[in-house]
């Protein structure tokens, strides 16, 4: 399957198609397996006649011409692409220990170690990414899967919203992980990304956002205002290098956040982050 991934003509038929792994607004996600390498994939199935609905065709023409190029152990890979009378298929990587969230869900929380050994893999696909002028803007555990090894894989959902069943309500688009300069409405850059890293090394912790608001405690309204306002405390329960490390991420102006480079040096990453063997 490896050389010919690039390969042109590809059809449904080269693959057999198993269980369902999610759904996303374009369509289904299925497991797949090519029939003569038996190498498993990753089916993404859209219908065209959805996509030129909600005109997104051409966001996926550039997504693809970007994706297919890309090339990280932290990323998920999009080996290929094909399409036949009413649907395109995406072929990407299968990520088997699945969603980082539903993970984060049956343990309540992470470690030290395995919070800065995922933050050490997701920063280092980031700079990655941001070498390559691509901003990812959507960084959460909804959107982060398990390789074999445990290892975190960033799944570019795209424009893919997930159904509420296998994530977070975020039908209403939860503004947990919204940078101020998104909440403001103003230009942002890469340093948006560190942000969400912020917010994602606080959620990896203590198993909640740190400007959440219920709808009791004012709601999206109350949680936008925490947001712009840097408005958050960390438990007792976390130790003082993993609050440093927050701290210097969510930082309201995007050029004051730590660079990614310095979070991968930073002494409580350093000290905590794991080898995966
Ligand atoms: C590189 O990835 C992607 C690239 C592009 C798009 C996309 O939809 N683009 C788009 C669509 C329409 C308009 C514009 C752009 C989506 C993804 N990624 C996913 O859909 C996440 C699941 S990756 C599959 C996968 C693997 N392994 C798993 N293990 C358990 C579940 C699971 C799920």
């Amino acid at each position: 399957f490896g050389g010919g991934m690039m390969r042109q003509g590809w059809s449904i038929d080269n693959f057999e198609v198993g269980r369902a792994l999610g759904k996303g607004k374009f369509g289904q996600v299925y497991l797949g397996r090519e029939k003569k390498s038996r190498f498993v994939v990753a089916l993404k199935v859209m219908f065209k006649e959805e996509l030129k609905k909600n005109g997104v065709e051409h966001q996926l023409r550039r997504e693809i011409e970007i994706q297919t190029h890309l090339r990280h152990p932290h990323i998920v890979r999009m080996y290929g692409v094909f399409h036949d009378a009413t649907k395109v298929y995406l072929i990407l990587e299968y990520a088997p220990r699945g969603e980082l969230y539903r993970l984060l869900e049956q343990k309540g929380h992470f470690n030290d170690a395995e919070t800065a050994t995922y933050v050490t893999e997701l920063a280092s696909a980031l700079i990655y990414c941001h070498e390559r002028k691509i901003i990812h803007r959507d960084i959460k555990p909804e959107n982060l899967l398990l390789g074999i090894y445990g290892e975190l894989k960033i799944a570019d959902f795209g424009w893919s919203v997930h159904s509420p069943n296998s994530r977070r309500a975020t039908m209403c688009g939860t503004l947990d992980y919204l940078a101020p300069e998104m909440v403001e409405n103003k230009p942002h850059d890469e340093t948006i990304d560190i942000w969400c890293l912020g917010i994602l090394v606080f959620e990896l912790l203590t198993g909640k956002a740190p400007f959440h608001c219920t709808d009791a405690e004012g709601g999206q309204m109350e949680t936008a205002r925490r947001i712009t306002h840097i408005s958050y405390t960390c438990p007792p329960s976390m130790s003082e290098g993993a609050a440093d490390l927050i701290r210097q991420l969510l930082v309201y102006l995007g050029s004051h956040r730590l660079p990614l480079k310095q979070v991968l040096a930073h002494p409580w990453i350093v000290a905590n982050k794991q080898d995966r063997s």
